[in-house]
């Protein structure tokens, strides 16, 4: 199936519904997309494959690739690093897959660095009460990292105000007009 871009950038505050929306469309057109692969500093757990699972590295190198701006993303969980490259989205597209980065703010600020350019889709809930009850009803996370999210999902929200932050914002009201908007920016009439 063609699409409108090789790459595109999904991002929204948490809750707001991309993981839902994403399930879909990789279930829907399997063999379209691929994922790229993330870097991490931690060991491989047994039955885990280097370049499959994890580009597994050592967390000097990993320190100065980040530092050398060859990475979307970063951060650090219990000691260990974690990461998307730049090569990472481009080794996808070189497969002949389309690339989906589900990623936040922070996250698109630093793609928009880069000369990737996808094409930039805002997940927006219908309003922040909705988020609350969203989040809330999924049960996944504990009150100080809700009141966290929600935080962050102001400044999300402003962000994608802003004039040219992002090419396509869908309001996840309706999860079924929310994925027909998703599949047009996608993959165009
Ligand atoms: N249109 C919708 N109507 C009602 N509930 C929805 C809708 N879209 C998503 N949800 C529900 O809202 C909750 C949050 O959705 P989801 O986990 O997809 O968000 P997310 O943006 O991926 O969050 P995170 O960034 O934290 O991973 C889930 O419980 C999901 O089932």
């Amino acid at each position: 199936m063609q699409t409108v871009n090789k790459i595109f950038v999904l991002s929204g505050p948490s809750g707001s519904g991309k993981s839902t929306l994403l399930k879909r469309l990789f279930g829907e057109f399997p063999s379209t997309f691929g994922f790229s692969v993330s870097h991490t500093t931690r060991g491989p757990r047994p039955g885990e494959e280097n370049g499959k699972d994890y580009h597994f590295v050592k967390k000097e190198d990993m320190v100065a690739e980040v530092e050398a701006g060859k990475f979307i993303e970063s951060a650090t969980f219990s000691g260990n690093m974690y990461g998307t490259s730049i090569k990472a989205v481009r080794d996808v597209t070189e497969a002949g897959k389309v690339c989906v980065l589900d990623i936040d703010m922070q996250g698109v600020q630093s793609v928009k660095k880069t000369d990737l350019a996808p094409k930039y889709i805002f997940i927006q809930p219908p309003s922040l009460e909705v988020l609350e009850q969203r989040l809330r009803g999924r049960g996944t996370e504990k009150e100080e990292a809700i009141v966290q999210r929600l935080s962050a999902s102001k400044k999300e929200l402003e962000y994608a105000q802003e004039n040219g932050a992002y090419d396509v914002v869908i309001i996840n009201d309706d999860l079924e007009k929310a994925y027909q908007s998703l599949k047009l920016a996608i993959f165009g009439q």
